[in-house]
């Protein structure tokens, strides 16, 4: 069996990794090690079988000892670790979360409904170190993957909604309590039915506005609101979160030398934790809606296409529906006015899971076969 070193696994995509892995029994055909940056010693967790305390994620020595290490741990950690441990001679498989390494050229991002050849032509190779995809990316390449395939799209501008989750567990929590605290603000007047709506309306506004708002996460309000802006500024005027869209994208479909453009604006709103995208795409003939959705689900089995009508659509392409479930729902798919190559879709998934602990899973189990 192979000895799997765990670093990152109680942090929040740590605990979704662990999750599946329980769910799915991934633990039965390896050796899981964990390791823990602040807790060494204490007991590992509970995975229906006996392993050892938790060891040191510093120490380069306990980590060489292991054939394949996966690390949700962060980018920090990555940067300090990654490079001790190749220098000091470790061949072993790094499997990654963190965004540190996805655009070197000796990394795949891993997505392998997507691009399982490009995995399998790796691992051939030698490549040794796999990242996971940003969020947003894998879950519109989830969703797109079928006209991907096909070579059928010009361009893409997906527009993001993306969750609280996303920012960490502690936004997540920040999110509730702005929400708390607003309804709080005006608990009285909304007990009363004869109260008026601009009162609450102008009272929530006010709360909103205020210090009384707890907003230290976000740095702004995001219940009853919205954050149009995620991650560091980039030279083009792009967030760093829309500079990744057409970098990663190209770098998982291996079109990077003849690049799709993918480009659009990145949104966080107040969904705990599935991302949606709204997306405008331009593709390279006219084909009918029908053969569009055709194409689409039958890419992976996790995409389910939801037909343009009303009531369907708000029953299963939103993130109250899909959170905590694999499944990536696209619909709202239509010709747009602009001409018959111009199409429009939305799409949903849990970020999470498709949008990070997911690829990551996938990739230990396909090196575990390799
Ligand atoms: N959040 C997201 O949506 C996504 C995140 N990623 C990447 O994954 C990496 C990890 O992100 P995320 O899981 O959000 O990070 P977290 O902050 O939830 O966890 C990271 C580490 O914090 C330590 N920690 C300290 N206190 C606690 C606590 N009370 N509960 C749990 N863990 C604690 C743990 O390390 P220790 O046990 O060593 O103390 C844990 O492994 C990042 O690089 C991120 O970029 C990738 C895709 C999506
Ligand atoms: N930036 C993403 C989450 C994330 O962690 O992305 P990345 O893995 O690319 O750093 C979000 O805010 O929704």
């Amino acid at each position: 069996m192979k000895k799997v070193g765990l670093v990152g696994w109680r942090g929040m995509v740590g605990s979704v990794l662990m999750q599946r892995m329980r769910d799915e029994n991934d633990f039965a055909t390896i050796e899981p090690v964990f390791f823990t940056t602040s807790q060494i010693g204490l007991l590992a967790p509970e995975i229906g079988k006996p392993s050892d305390t938790l060891k040191d994620a510093f120490a380069i020595d306990e980590l060489a000892k292991m054939d394949i290490v996966v690390t949700c741990q962060g980018g920090d950690y990555t940067n300090e670790v990654y490079p001790k441990l190749r220098a000091a001679g470790w061949k072993g498989y790094w499997i990654d979360a963190a965004s540190s390494l996805r655009m070197q050229d000796d990394s795949i991002i891993a997505l392998d409904p997507v691009n399982k050849d490009v995995i399998q032509q790796g691992i051939k190779d030698g490549v040794k170190t796999f990242v996971g995809g940003n969020c947003t990316v894998s879950l519109l390449l989830m969703a797109l993957g079928g006209l991907f395939e096909e070579e059928l799209i010009e361009w893409v501008t997906p527009h993001t909604y993306q969750a609280a989750s996303g920012a960490g567990a502690r936004n997540m929590r920040e999110l509730i309590s702005q929400m708390g605290s607003i309804s709080a603000s005006v608990a009285d007047k909304l007990a009363d039915p004869a109260s008026a709506i601009l009162e609450i309306d102008q009272q929530v506004a006010e709360h909103i506005r205020s210090d009384a708002l707890p907003k230290e996460q976000f740095g702004a309000p995001l219940a009853g609101s919205l954050i149009p802006w995620i991650d560091v500024p980039m030279p083009s005027g792009q967030s760093k979160e829309e500079w990744k869209a057409q970098v990663e994208a190209n770098k998982i479909l291996g079109t990077s030398d003849k690049q799709v453009p993918i480009d659009g604006l990145c949104v966080r709103i107040g969904a705990m934790r599935c991302h949606s995208q709204a997306i405008t795409m331009k593709l390279k003939k006219d084909i009918s809606v029908a053969e569009i959705e055709r194409i689409l689900g039958a890419h992976n089995e996790w995409v389910k296409v939801i037909p343009n009508e009303r009531d369907i659509t708000i029953e299963e392409l939103s993130p109250a529906k899909v959170t905590g479930t694999l499944t990536i729902p696209v619909g709202r798919i239509r010709k747009l006015a602009m001409g018959p190559e111009y199409v429009t879709a939305f799409t949903v998934g849990d970020q999470l899971l498709w949008g990070a602990a997911e690829p990551l899973r996938r990739m230990l189990n396909i090196l575990q076969a390799s």
